[in-house]
């Protein structure tokens, strides 16, 4: 897990900043989603300029309220490519992806990504308080606010145990927090956006395994609560066994679909990554 306490004014993590690369200069992208319900990609392909293949290669998926996708797929397969077509950090080259029904050639970008929160393996936390650390995201919020967020991120006996609770200063000269405890304040700022779509990706890849297991819980919990859209991507399948849809991808193609029973019956490439890191574990 890589840690960094920043300056308050630099950028929250990698993806924020990815976020605020400007996509809207084209005078068509004028459409606003007011609260985001449905996400459909259809036959999308993406190729890198430099490269000679497509890195997503002709995927279709959709994903509703309430709902909990999950990505998988061998390193290159396209899972990150993926999130940053559905950000619109890239254009498909070929297909369609749309947000409520509304083609992403024509949406605003900008008021879509503030319905969206984003959970990376990368914990970036500046040194502040943890109310400094949750109020980047959404300075609007109320003290009530942050607590409930850090409630569903199960974070509440790290506050019962700071002695400012929300208050508390972290960092060199502040408190030191473990690396469980750090993505849970990671999920609870993302869950003070309110978010329509939330995105884990690889949010458990740099715990420990008994850390990965608690996290994951919670991030089940916050799922299981259908309060808005999850889309899960994970090498490791025991963090996203639970989606309602499981798709695997393989070569930016999707070969596999179904729900984890299912994947398993199947006795595919789905099968065989389960029992290899069943088999790790062991
Ligand atoms: N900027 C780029 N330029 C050229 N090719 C790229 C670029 N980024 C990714 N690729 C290629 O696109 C394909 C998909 O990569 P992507 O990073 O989306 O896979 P991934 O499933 O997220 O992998 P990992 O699990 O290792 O993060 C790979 O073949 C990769 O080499």
């Amino acid at each position: 897990m890589i840690i960094l306490y920043r300056e308050a004014d630099t950028s929250l993590n990698t993806f924020d900043t990815l976020m605020k690369k400007p996509v809207e200069t084209r005078p068509e992208n004028s459409v606003e989603v007011a609260s985001l319900e449905t996400l459909e990609f259809s036959k999308v392909v993406f190729r890198h300029k430099t490269a000679s293949y497509n890195a997503i290669d002709d995927l279709s998926f959709s994903i509703s309220n309430g709902q909990t996708a999950a990505f998988v797929g061998p390193s290159g397969s396209g899972k990150s490519t993926l999130v940053k077509l559905l950000v619109g950090l890239y254009a498909p080259n070929e297909g369609e992806i749309s947000f409520n029904g509304i083609s992403s050639r024509k949406v605003r970008y900008n008021p879509l990504r503030r319905q969206i929160g984003f959970v990376t393996q990368e914990t970036q936390l500046y040194a502040g308080s943890i109310k400094d650390n949750m109020l980047f995201v959404n300075p609007a919020a109320s003290d009530e606010d942050i607590i409930t967020a850090l409630q569903k991120a199960s974070a509440t006996n790290l506050i019962a145990k700071a002695a400012n609770g929300i208050n508390t200063v972290l960092g060199e000269n502040g408190m030191k927090l473990s690396g469980g405890e750090k993505q849970r304040i990671s999920i609870a700022r993302a869950l003070l956006r309110n978010p329509r779509l939330l995105i884990f990706d690889e949010a458990t890849s740099a715990l420990d395994s008994i850390t990965e297991e608690e996290i994951s819980k919670t991030i089940r919990n916050i799922s299981d609560r259908r309060e808005q859209m999850t889309i899960l991507i994970a090498h490791r399948l025991s963090t996203i066994m639970h989606a309602d849809t499981i798709y695997v991808l393989e070569k930016g193609k999707i070969s596999e679909v179904g729900s984890h029973e299912s994947l398993l019956a199947r006795r595919g490439l789905y099968y065989s990554m389960w029992r290899q890191q069943i088999g790790e574990r062991r």
